[in-house]
């Protein structure tokens, strides 16, 4: 509900794909010069901004909440309001999503949610992971996902919500569902998420030993879809992006939605209880434990 009341109220005061703005007030322009700007928007939020082309439909989302673009409530709010405004937008017709920052895509769920949190806030969190999953695993756009660095755990749940996924073939990126190795266990629709993409006993395998892949390791087992130099990844994107919208629209969204339909179905019917069993797990003071190991380890790596 809170991340529903903040959508709202965010959604009434940004102008969001804010109308380009005509510079003939100033005097003679160049046709082409008004055409391209009449073609592009930009919509900047502190986390999250959006390049949208409406030549060709297709809008482009930079992640840029430094260090790491860790997917805390603010950053998945704004997330979400980017998404819902495409989605709303019927001119577009395509997202690929990519990273701002250098090395990393996105470093998943924000540790600092879940770690010293009252049961009230954890709830909140949990909410808008679940609806940022929804949106992007259920959206009408086609989506790509840019990997250009580092995308464990809920970055790469990111990932999987989406299309295809292409990742830069650096072997210092990795990408999985490392949950386990923090002590936490990915709920099951992370897990039936990956399990859609990779199969099941890959999926076994990876979420037990918290896997995480170098790019050359994940093309192999079908993680990513393509791996590409970073100086090619974004007219890669785009290719795969210009095939997927050849494809008569309501056809592939039939079938996007014929073969999502059961896991966002079996996610959405125990939404509420799945809130539950986050609250109650991550609270317990065994797992709080595990956080804080794990925090302390990244900070003493970094040292
Ligand atoms: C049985 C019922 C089950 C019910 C459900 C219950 C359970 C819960 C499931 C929860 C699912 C969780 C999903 C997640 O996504 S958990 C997050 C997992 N993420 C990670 O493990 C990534 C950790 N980070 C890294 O590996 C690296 O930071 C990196 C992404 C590879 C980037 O490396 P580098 O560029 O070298 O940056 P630093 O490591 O130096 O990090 C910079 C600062 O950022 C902080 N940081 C990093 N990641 C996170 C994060 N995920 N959240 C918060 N903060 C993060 C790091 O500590 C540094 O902070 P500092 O500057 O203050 O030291």
């Amino acid at each position: 509900m809170a991340l529903r009341a903040a959508l709202r109220t965010k959604c009434a005061l940004s102008g969001f794909l804010s109308q380009p703005s005509s510079s003939s007030r100033h005097g003679r322009v160049c046709a082409s010069t008004v055409l391209a700007a009449q073609q592009r928007s930009n919509s900047t939020s502190s986390k999250i901004s959006v390049d949208f082309d409406q030549s060709t439909g297709v809008a482009v989302m930079h992640m840029k909440s430094p260090p790491v673009n860790s997917l805390s409530l603010d950053f998945l709010t704004e997330f979400c309001i980017s998404l819902e405004k495409l989605e709303m937008d019927k001119s577009c017709r395509g997202l690929i999503i990519t990273s701002s920052l250098p090395k990393v895509f996105s470093a998943g769920l924000d540790i600092l949610e879940m770690y010293g949190k009252s049961p009230e806030s954890c709830g909140e969190f949990w909410k808008a992971v679940q609806e940022m999953w929804l949106k992007l695993y259920s959206s009408n756009m086609v989506t790509v996902a840019a990997i250009n660095g580092s995308s464990p755990a809920g970055g790469c749940l990111m990932s999987l919500t989406c299309d295809y996924r292409i990742m830069v073939d650096n072997p210092r990126y990795s990408i999985g569902l490392n949950e386990t190795q923090l002590g936490i266990v990915a709920p099951f629709w992370f897990k039936d998420t990956m399990a859609n993409t990779v199969g099941h006993r890959i999926t076994e395998m990876a979420l037990a030993l918290g896997m995480l892949y170098s790019p050359a390791e994940a093309l192999k087992i079908g993680l990513v879809d393509q791996i590409v130099p970073e100086e090619k990844l974004m007219s890669t994107a785009e290719q795969a992006m210009a095939k997927w919208l050849a494809i008569p629209a309501h056809a592939r969204q039939l079938t996007k939605s014929m073969m999502r339909k059961p896991t966002v179905d079996r996610m959405t019917s125990k939404r509420e209880a799945d809130v539950q069993n986050f609250v109650s797990f991550i609270t317990k003071d065994a797992i709080q434990n595990s956080l804080r190991v794990y925090l302390e380890m990244l900070k003493k790596r970094k040292a």
